[in-house]
């Protein structure tokens, strides 16, 4: 078992001068110690004023609150994690509620749309398809030695953004960010990844400084190789790494995730990271609400990974709590672009088919019987308690829709989940209007406090962060072999459980985002223990997995340097 993080004293390097200085994880910058200077040849090349780590947070911070766009922050955050990787995460780790929004979701949407122009020192891979016989010798550097957690993508399905090809990258960095802001996962265990299989987005195409692979996207076998050569290497290379799929479009997700979850540990952040904190934070709702989830009726806008993924999470509760299958699956109406998913409609695919309403459950729904049933006759006929906003188009809860489904329901839960901001099915400013302020609303991006009556209502941030750290925190803490649905089934009851809603039921549905430490170490507990149970990782008690938790969460601070050898 590696905890490097806490039992760590000192650090022994063999690096001096300018190498040690331009080695992010390494630098110090001016918090270097005089002793320091004299043993590593630092004199000269740094100015002579020895400083903390506080004080160079501040001179930071100063500069950050400055800049006139979070873009502008977002290129600033990113400059400093690949200059000196100690203090970004100090940063970061100190003053959660006001960066995530920027080295996170929303601003990471903008960061992968022009990450070619903000291009500048090298993190993570690139592998790309003209270098598929060169992945084993590119993963074989020893610098990876130590790599326990990777995200990849491959850029196709970035946020509600669509293709970004290689610019794709920053959703990998910006996820591992949040390993070790929001877990503690050291940073040198994790390992981002890009595959790039070139873009079909015309405007990266043709941006002279697009930096990936000038060529339309590699499908079919080509594509399924490529893969598989990837997956392979990764296994050969790492075999107990974890392996989080990130950001993969339309039936690439469900398909690589049932391909290669039996062979390593691997799980899909969109399909299973995302039905966590969907249903956790519907747990905290019906602490509010007092409808029993076997009451619940429940309609998604986008039947693709992430509506699939939350739909069959949330059945699997509903059978737990003793529903039969069938009753369960016809409290579903999941509705994609072509309307409601019924029986008999072509193009289901295997994720969506247990959710499909039979001809029977729905007949005199529409008036017009040639046409497809859309989100308004869901309303009307089906009268949902909960609506699920997974189809990355802005506005899509359209006033009609939300003032029908209040009209049935006492407090409707809305979760637009779409990211980034501009992709949200609908502002949390207006469900509060159209429901005359009963909605319970929970969005994928940050959104501010509501004023409604005289008062301030908090919009939780219903995002996946809640969950995949302390997935990753949990699977390393015990070494499990593998990622089953009933761990992430634990995550979402873990979340659930610090919901602010179980003590009063008047309070906000999630703790907040500066509490993402302290989530993320339940999360991982309770991933933990349920690893065990599915007989995926070895027995060990609760203290055994409270300090193995413990002694992975590295604290972001400089350690006194000795010379290696
Ligand atoms: N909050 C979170 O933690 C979280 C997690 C995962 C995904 N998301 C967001 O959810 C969105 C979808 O992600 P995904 O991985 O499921 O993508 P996906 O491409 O797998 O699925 C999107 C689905 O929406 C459907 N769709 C498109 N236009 C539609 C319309 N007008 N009406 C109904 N359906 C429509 C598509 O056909 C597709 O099936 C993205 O915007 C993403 O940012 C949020
Ligand atoms: O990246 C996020 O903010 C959540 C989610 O994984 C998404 O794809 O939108
Ligand atoms: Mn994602």
């Amino acid at each position: 078992m590696q905890d490097i993080a806490n039992t760590q004293a000192v650090i022994k390097t063999s690096l001096s001068g300018y190498e040690l200085i331009n080695t992010p994880m390494l630098n110090k910058g001016m918090a270097f110690t005089a002793h320091e200077r004299d043993m590593f040849r630092l004199h000269g090349l740094l100015p002579p004023h020895v400083g903390t780590i506080d004080e160079q947070a501040d001179r930071r911070l100063k500069i950050l609150r400055a800049f006139s766009t979070d873009f502008e922050r977002y290129a600033f955050l990113r400059d400093l994690q690949d200059t000196n990787e100690t203090l970004f995460y100090h940063v970061l780790v100190h003053h959660l509620e006001e960066l995530l929004p920027l080295v996170y979701t929303p601003t990471v949407g903008e960061g992968c749309q022009h990450f070619s122009e903000i291009w500048r020192k090298p993190r993570g891979l690139f592998l790309s398809y003209p270098n598929k016989q060169r992945i084993r010798e590119i993963l074989a550097d020893p610098r990876f030695d130590r790599v326990r957690v990777i995200v990849v993508s491959d850029g196709e399905r970035i946020l509600g953004l669509g293709d970004q090809g290689a610019g794709g990258m920053g959703i990998p960095i910006g996820k591992l960010s949040l390993y070790t802001g929001c877990a503690g996962i050291h940073p040198e265990l994790t390992l981002p990844i890009l595959l790039d299989v070139g873009t079909n987005n015309r405007e990266r195409l043709t941006n002279p400084l697009y930096i990936g692979w000038r060529h339309e996207r590699i499908v079919g076998t080509e594509y399924d190789e490529f893969v598989e050569e990837f997956v392979s290497a990764v296994i050969e290379r790492w075999p107990d790494v974890l392996l989080q799929w990130e950001d993969f479009a339309g039936s690439n997700a469900s398909r690589l995730l049932q391909k290669y979850r039996g062979r390593l540990c691997t799980f899909n952040d969109d399909i299973q990271g995302t039905a966590a904190i969907a249903a956790g934070t519907l747990l905290a709702a019906i602490n509010v609400t007092g409808i029993p989830l076997q009451e619940q009726r429940i309609a998604v806008l986008g039947a693709g990974s992430a509506g699939c993924g939350i739909s069959s999470l949330l059945l699997r509760a509903m059978v737990d709590a003793g529903m039969s299958e069938e009753q369960a699956s016809q409290a579903f109406f999941l509705v994609d672009r072509n309307g409601l998913l019924v029986e008999g409609m072509e193009g289901i695919t295997s994720a969506q088919a247990p959710f499909v309403q039979s001809r029977d459950a729905i007949k005199g729904w529409d008036d017009d019987a040639s046409s497809h049933i859309g989100l308004l006759e869901v309303m009307r006929h089906a009268k949902p308690t909960v609506l699920i906003g997974v189809s990355g188009q802005a506005g899509a809860f359209s006033e009609d829709v939300v003032r029908t489904m209040a009209q049935h329901v006492e407090r409707p839960v809305i979760f637009p989940l779409s990211n980034p901001t501009s992709r949200s099915e609908a502002t949390p400013q207006q469900l509060i209007e159209w429901t005359e302020g009963r909605a319970l609303v929970g969005t994928g991006s940050p959104f501010a406090p509501v004023p409604w009556q005289g008062r301030s209502v908090h919009i939780d941030q219903t995002n996946n962060s809640y969950v995949f750290p302390g997935v990753g925190l949990g699977v390393l803490a015990v070494g499990a072999k593998r990622v089953t649905d009933t761990m992430f089934m634990a995550a979402a009851k873990a979340v659930a459980a610090m919901s602010p809603t179980v003590k009063d039921k008047t309070a906000s549905l999630l703790p907040p985002v500066d509490q993402l430490r302290e989530v993320s170490v339940a999360v991982a507990k309770a991933v933990a223990m349920q690893a065990q149970v599915d007989g995926v990782a070895g027995a060990c008690d609760e203290a055994e997995v409270d300090r193995r938790i413990e002694a992975f969460v590295w604290e972001p601070k400089y350690l006194p340097y000795a010379l290696a050898g």
